[in-house]
């Protein structure tokens, strides 16, 4: 049963589930109906909401009726974290839909999380509190309701996922507008400096370290375009992708298929992670816990060298491909959507279709994919991402990749990821919290997100790529750091 008792501010309304800042995992409850609300260890986000059919005399839940996601992580969600403050407030709980997945609506602040001014996400929780009180009373409800909660968001997540470029933006907005917008980010900067100017201090914490390199691709190396199958990059961001990895070992971890990014960049001298990180060929190292990983197996690559392959998801390949013809089928009408096979992953893209018809693809989607529990949607940047509900990402595919290169468990060892979307976050936190390395978001616009640093966009990652080049390049003149860096 639950150890810990929500910390409440309830209120109850047709149109809410409930309002309450809590700690952990929690039930609310009245007469035989309770709403569980759980948070991610992982994430440190709102998780899930269940209802489920309680027995009154002895109030413990004996029937499992529906459930849904309110954000898009599946980390393990059952947590007993006190760093899980959630504010049901700051949710909108509305509409008249119904989906199997509900999306993250926006990013999550401090403030929405519920978090005290005084806790960052990795400070230790406040105190422990008793274990009665742990029902609310809330007004019985139909599902049909609980079900209503969902829509609105997912077509808020829809609008919100890619916020348009400065430059564009200051095209066709007004002086002022621009003004503040710029005083957002050049504050947000403040916070997330960016990796540019502050590079004296990345090199100087880096000296006396080996840096591994990760790399998101769309967004990162190459700009976002309209049509995701030009999504090339320069020739100038490929010498420099190939310099770095001469200097460091070098990783991609991109949500496009495996095959499809290595046809993008056709560099050899990289790792290469796709589907968001559930199909990875790495090297092969003494490492155990690798090769004892029941997904993994030792195969050649194109040049006939040893690796391991890891595909943790690979029981959904049919699942994902019956899904993949599905969804071109359900949205062949609708102009500019396009389906893309991500191996491990579907993406349905609507970048190009008329704003107004944005809900009806979401609609067909999520509609569909009720179908499919074992699947959950997420959003990137103007395409809505099908992924197998497994707990793996962009994250636990770094930490793979660290073990496979004998990084892991090492203090000499910086790993340093650079990504621009949502599903990188996964990589920030882990770097965060491991306090190994550190994040670069890629982005114009301010973000909420787990990564220290900052670039704005692809031109400086290619700076930034150039820099970290020509600095290992003048420590490799000075033989000791030189010896002691590798
Ligand atoms: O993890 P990533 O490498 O960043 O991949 C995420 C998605 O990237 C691609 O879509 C994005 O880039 C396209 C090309 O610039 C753009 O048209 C689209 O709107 C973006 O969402 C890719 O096509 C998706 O399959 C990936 O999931």
């Amino acid at each position: 049963m639950l150890s810990r008792a929500p910390r409440w501010t309830a209120r109850c309304q047709e149109t809410m589930v409930a309002t309450a800042s809590v700690r952990g995992p929690f039930s609310v409850g009245v007469g035989r109906d309770i709403l569980i609300v759980t948070g991610c260890s992982t994430c440190q986000r709102f998780g899930w909401l269940k209802w489920q059919t309680v027995d009154s005399s002895t109030q413990r839940a004996n029937n499992l009726s529906g459930g849904i996601c309110l954000m898009d992580c599946m980390h393990k969600y059952h947590t007993t974290s006190e760093e899980n403050f959630i504010d049901l407030e700051t949710m909108d709980l509305k509409s008249n839909h119904s989906s199997p997945v509900l999306a993250d609506p926006v990013p999550l602040s401090k403030s929405r999380l519920g978090l005290p001014s005084n806790m960052t996400p990795f400070s230790p929780a406040a105190a422990p509190y008793s274990s009665s009180g742990l029902y609310l009373q809330i007004p019985r409800r139909k599902v049909g309701k609980l079900d209503d909660v969902r829509a609105n968001s997912w077509l808020d997540a829809m609008k919100a996922s890619s916020p348009p470029r400065k430059k564009l933006n200051k095209d066709f907005i007004s002086e002022s507008q621009s003004d503040e917008t710029d005083a957002a980010y050049r504050t947000w900067v403040m916070n997330h400096p960016s990796a540019l100017t502050a590079f004296h201090q990345i090199t100087a914490y880096a000296r006396y370290k080996k840096i591994a390199l990760f790399l998101d691709y769309d967004g990162t190396l190459s700009p976002i375009v309209d049509n995701p199958d030009h999504a090339f990059m320069s020739s100038a961001m490929r010498a420099a992708v190939k310099d770095v990895a001469k200097y460091f070992p070098t990783a991609i971890i991109s949500g496009r298929s495996r095959s499809k990014v290595n046809e993008f960049v056709r560099l050899s001298e990289l790792y290469y992670a796709g589907s968001h990180g559930m199909d990875i060929m790495g090297p092969i190292r003494e490492s155990q816990s690798v090769d004892d990983h029941p997904d993994c197996i030792r195969t050649t690559d194109e040049q006939g060298k040893e690796v391991h392959l890891f595909q943790p998801a690979s029981e959904f390949l049919p699942m994902i491909n019956e899904v993949f013809d599905s969804l071109i089928d359900i949205t062949k009408d609708i102009v500019g959507a396009k389906v893309e096979n991500n191996k491990f992953c579907v993406s349905v893209h609507y970048r190009n279709v008329d704003e107004k018809m944005w809900e009806e693809v979401g609609k067909r989607v999520f509609g569909f994919m009720k179908d499919f529990p074992r699947l959950r949607v997420t959003h990137g940047r103007k395409v809505l991402e099908v992924r197998p509900i497994i707990d793996w990402n962009k994250g636990k595919a770094v930490e793979f990749l660290l073990e496979s290169l004998g990084l892991s468990h090492r203090d000499d060892v910086l790993p340093i990821y650079v990504g621009d979307d949502r599903t990188d976050e996964d990589a920030f936190k882990v770097l965060r919290e491991s306090s190994r390395g550190f994040g670069i978001l890629v982005s114009t616009v301010p973000k909420e997100t787990k990564a220290f640093y900052s670039l704005s966009d692809p031109s400086e990652v290619l700076e930034f790529l150039k820099s970290l080049v020509r600095w290992k390049k003048s420590v490799a003149l000075q033989p000791e750091d030189y010896m002691t860096a590798i």
